[in-house]
């Protein structure tokens, strides 16, 4: 009986009937016609979708971990990594989270924000019913929750196509910033199992069951597969019921820390390692399967052809079918392709109706495990007609014995236009191959023969955080996978053009900033979103988060993008235009302020920036000081004293702008009575314990940059500041515990706020925290730190979703705003960073896990981990930048392994109080 059962021990157990899914053979309907094919060799091909429902009675899990509760395999793959986030294919999320809505709100804030809910309407209705663009922000029509993410494939800035968690093809940014949701049914892998020279075995590697493609067949069974991702890399195990074969597809993406080529690359490769536990030998196929597009309408818009290729260099040989995608903006070609060794064997069928029911592809592979094709060129696609490809690689495995296929999708969209199509830019990716839009097939060479040297590359990065036995698992999860969002934030990486007649650039080099050009020249333009629903670029009070990340391991693309927002700051828009918050009319960007984002990619970023409008941030208090912040933390970590020189004269003008918030001449910035931070619907009056700390901050790295640059009087100046500044913010904000929200005397101006201590964070990062630089007294910084760990974190939602952004010293959240009563995860992995830099490293990890947790495990909100959340119902800005701050945590260890004599003991979580 053996072939057909699941494997020996579970076939016929009870609650086992239907359960193999797919696992019957090659299409068969029944168990009996099954059975009649192996005993007689005929094999049938699948005629329409077979119902087997792949429910059951549960059987005893293998695994202990919630999302693997439902693999019933025992499979554990071939090379699988052992930390990461990992589910069993059959898993279901169970809380269904809604968006922030008008519905959402309370009576008072209705109340509160009437105006701005009209001025935003009337805006909106303007920008999408009448100039029929999208909204920077939809906050009438949020991307609805999928709980369906996987990793992306792609490096960073070429565009990003996402699969899911169960292998579907389903979110994509090839048009930059732009992102399409859906889906594309024919993007599949598809398995072919042949023995002694009859199909055994052929699946649709998904547990879908659509309704196209209906010759094929679907349902694979998810109790025998999982997912597992440690991004940039992923595995999908599959065992195949019945037929003692394991497939383990490995996902590679160029994401590589320091390299500035290789991650630039749009291709992604699966390596399929196949496994046979028979005592005979197997034929296996893997058919990747693709449509000409990303599903959306212009697919069908006619003009579109595919053709196959082969491309023979060094010895190594790559075949497979180019989907070229004649788009009038934006045209890119696909490659779908495979890696040709000796006894691997690759095949294509250059065109085929993804529409249509797929029998001519499906037989044609159960005929022989082969693909034919015509040779040539297909035809043109006509308009509203789809057209797929697909591309086959071949290889007997032994019994017993293992072999590899490796397969690969390229993108070629080398030359970009954004929304408003003013200019046009090149990928970074085009220095090494080419802006021809014929680069496909290099991609595709390319990623198949260096694979390898990538994955090496990755593994000498991620292992010694990964074998690290005192880091809990989960954290190793959130570190990598939370790197999604270097790539997949719509991010963009550009050429500056080597002819750049921008005059603004130019002037700036001019004036000063002797290393601008050279930057932008060597590494490019680099921006990502401040989040994939929040279409704004480089958004600055965010970035200022995120840019851990970036720093600590591209810290060319966070220099060049300093260099940016320099040349922004020198620069001005006198246009006027209404704010939607507070309904004033001011200019769209001031001189010598930072800006808010760095644009639009609905519109022409860099060329016109503050695409934000929901306030006027030139008065915002934070974004001078975030600037002056990065620039010393990272001329800390990368030494590059060019880089100093140049900022450093941007750095005055912006202090110099912030100056003016310091009202009553304390030494210290106060706020203007409304939201002029990135809390920005959350009001601050009066000094406050966010910017307030921020400015001592930024004031005391001004003191260091000046003694570094040897500019005494700056330095004088900056300590003058400092000294009055320290005892105003102590006098002003230290209550004995914490410091409060504000110093307005408000009903809420005493809430414990878990940002409070942000300007120690930096601070901490870049070692100037003790000594002659101690800002804020220690004991004062533990003491807050505790108290937010014991309100903010324990005695919100139980100690489980991380720290709630105010908290009412009562022990309730602060419900006084819109954002008060949030939990910002990028902001409580800063936090838990600051925690662990003073010396709370259990309380930091168990304020961290809570955000993990809730996001990656409980809301399956993986690779798109929001902005917010609340602690019931809600959460807000689906895959935001600001949790790659995540890195700051491992900045903070990193930092107390180098000082600290080295301990084995795993790191102890501590109990609820
Ligand atoms: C009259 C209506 C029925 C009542 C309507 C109330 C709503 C108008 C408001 C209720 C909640 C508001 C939103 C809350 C958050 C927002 C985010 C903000 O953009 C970015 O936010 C980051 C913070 O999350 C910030 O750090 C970044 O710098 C910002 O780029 C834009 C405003 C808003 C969407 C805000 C708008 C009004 C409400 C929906």
């Amino acid at each position: 009986s053996g072939t057909l059962g699941p494997r020996s021990g579970t076939l016929g157990r009870p609650g086992d009937r239907g359960r193999s899914g797919g696992g019957e053979g090659p299409g068969f309907r029944t168990r009996s016609e099954a059975g009649l094919a192996r005993h007689t060799g005929v094999v049938m091909a699948a005629a329409a979708p077979l119902e087997r429902p792949c429910e059951g009675t549960a059987v005893a899990a293998p695994a202990s971990a919630p999302l693997e509760r439902l693999y019933e395999g025992t499979a554990p793959g071939r090379g699988v990594a052992a930390a990461g986030w990992r589910l069993c294919l059959a898993h279901r999320f169970e809380e269904p989270r809604q968006p922030y809505g008008a519905g959402d709100v309370s009576f008072r804030d209705v109340l509160r924000h009437i105006g701005l809910g009209l001025r935003y309407f009337r805006w909106w209705y303007k920008k999408t019913r009448i100039e029929k663009k999208s909204a920077f922000i939809d906050l009438l029509c949020a991307v609805p929750l999928q709980q369906i993410y996987g990793c992306p494939l792609g490096g960073i800035g070429g565009g990003t196509i996402t699969r899911g968690w169960r292998g579907e093809f389903c979110r994509w940014q090839l048009n930059p910033g732009i992102y399409h949701y859906g889906t594309v049914i024919a993007d599949q892998f598809t398995v072919c199992l042949r023995c002694k020279g009859q199909t055994v075995y052929q699946q649709v590697l998904s547990i879908e069951k659509p309704n196209t493609l209906q010759g094929w067949n679907w349902g694979y069974c998810g109790h025998y597969a999982f997912y597992h991702a440690l991004y940039p890399r992923a595995w999908m195990v599959y065992e195949l019921p019945g037929q003692n074969v394991v497939l383990t597809c490995r996902q590679v993406s160029p994401v590589i820390p320091h390299d500035y080529k290789d991650s630039s690359l749009p291709v992604g490769v699966f390596i399929w390692e196949v496994e046979n536990g028979r005592d005979e030998d197997v034929d296996v196929s893997i058919m990747f399967s693709m449509q000409n597009g990303m599903g959306a309408k212009q697919d069908k818009s006619g003009g579109h052809w595919n053709e196959p290729f082969t491309l023979e260099k060094d010895g190594e040989r790559v075949a497979g079918v180019l989907l070229h995608h004649c788009t009038r903006v934006n045209p890119f070609t696909l490659a779908i392709s495979a890696r040709e060794k000796a006894g691997t064997g690759v095949t294509h069928l250059k065109a085929f109706n993804p529409a249509g029911l797929g029998r001519e592809v499906w037989q044609d592979l159960l005929h022989d495990g082969r693909l034919e094709s015509p040779p040539g060129k297909s035809k043109l696609t006509e308009k509203g007609e789809l057209t797929a490809a697909a591309v086959c690689a071949s290889c007997t495995v032994p019994a017993r014995g293992h072999r590899t296929l490796e397969m690969a999708l390229a993108w070629d969209m080398p030359c970009i236009h954004f929304g408003s199509r003013e200019k046009l830019h090149l990928r970074r990716y085009t220095r090494f191959f080419g802006s021809g839009g014929d680069a496909a097939p290099a991609l595709s060479h390319y990623a198949l023969t260096h694979y390898k040297e990538w994955e090496r590359k990755i593994e000498a990065w991620q292992n010694p955080i990964l074998e690290n036995s005192q880091l809990p698992s989960w954290y190793k999860s959130a570190l990598f996978n939370e790197l999604y969002f270097v790539t997949d934030g719509g991010t963009i990486w550009v050429e500056l053009p080597p002819d750049c007649c921008d005059e603004d650039l130019r002037g700036q080099a001019a004036a000063g900033m002797s290393h601008l050009l050279p930057v932008l020249r060597e590494y490019g333009r680099f921006a990502y979103l401040e989040g994939q629903e929040y279409r704004m670029y480089n958004t600055y009070d965010v970035h200022f988060y995120a840019s851990f990340a970036l720093v600590m391991l591209w810290p060319k693309l966070q220099i060049s993008l300093q260099y940016d927002i320099a040349v922004t700051v020198m620069n001005e828009d006198v246009q006027l235009r209404q704010y939607l918050m507070c309904g004033q009319t001011a200019q769209v960007k001031l001189k010598n302020v930072v800006p808010h984002d760095i644009g639009d990619p609905g519109d022409e970023p860099w060329q016109r920036v503050n695409a934000y409008l929901m306030h006027d941030t030139a008065d915002w208090k934070d974004l001078n000081l975030k600037f002056v912040l990065q620039v010393y933390r990272d001329y800390y970590l990368t030494q590059d004293s060019m880089y100093l020189q140049d900022m450093w004269p941007v750095c005055q003008a912006v202090m110099e702008s912030e100056l003016k918030f310091d009202t009553d001449n304390d030494g210290l910035i106060e706020n203007g009575g409304f939201a002029d931070q990135t809390y920005d619907a959350w009001v601050v009056n009066g000094a406050s314990a966010y910017c307030g700390g921020l400015w001592l901050a930024a004031v005391c790295m001004m003191c260091k940059m000046a003694e570094v640059l040897g500019d005494a009087k700056i330095q004088q100046k900056y300590m003058d500041i400092l000294n009055k500044g320290k005892e105003a913010f102590e006098r002003k904000l230290w209550n004995g515990k914490y410091y409060n929200y504000d110093s307005s005397g408000s009903d809420a101006s005493n809430s414990i706020m878990s940002d409070q201590c942000a300007g120690q964070w930096f601070l901490g990062a870049c070692g100037l925290d003790q000594g002659e630089f101690e800002v804020f007294p220690k004991s004062h910084i533990v003491s807050a730190l505790r108290t937010i760990f014991e309100k903010n974190v324990m005695s919100f939602a139980g100690g489980t979703m991380g720290a709630v952004n105010g908290m009412r010293p009562s022990g309730q959240p602060d419900t006084s705003s819109v954002q008060s009563n949030e939990v910002w995860v990028g902001v409580v992995y800063a936090l838990a960073a600051t925690m662990i830099q003073e010396g709370l490293v259990e309380e930091g990890f168990r304020t961290a896990e809570g955000c993990y947790r809730t996001v990656w495990e409980q809301l399956g909100m993986a690779f798109q981990t929001p902005e917010a959340y609340r602690e019931k119902k809600v959460y807000r800005s689906l895959a935001y930048m600001r949790p790659l701050s995540i890195w700051s945590m491992q900045l903070a260890l990193e930092r107390r392994a180098s000082q600290a004599p080295a301990s084995t003991e795993p790191i102890q979580v501590p109990n609820h109080p």
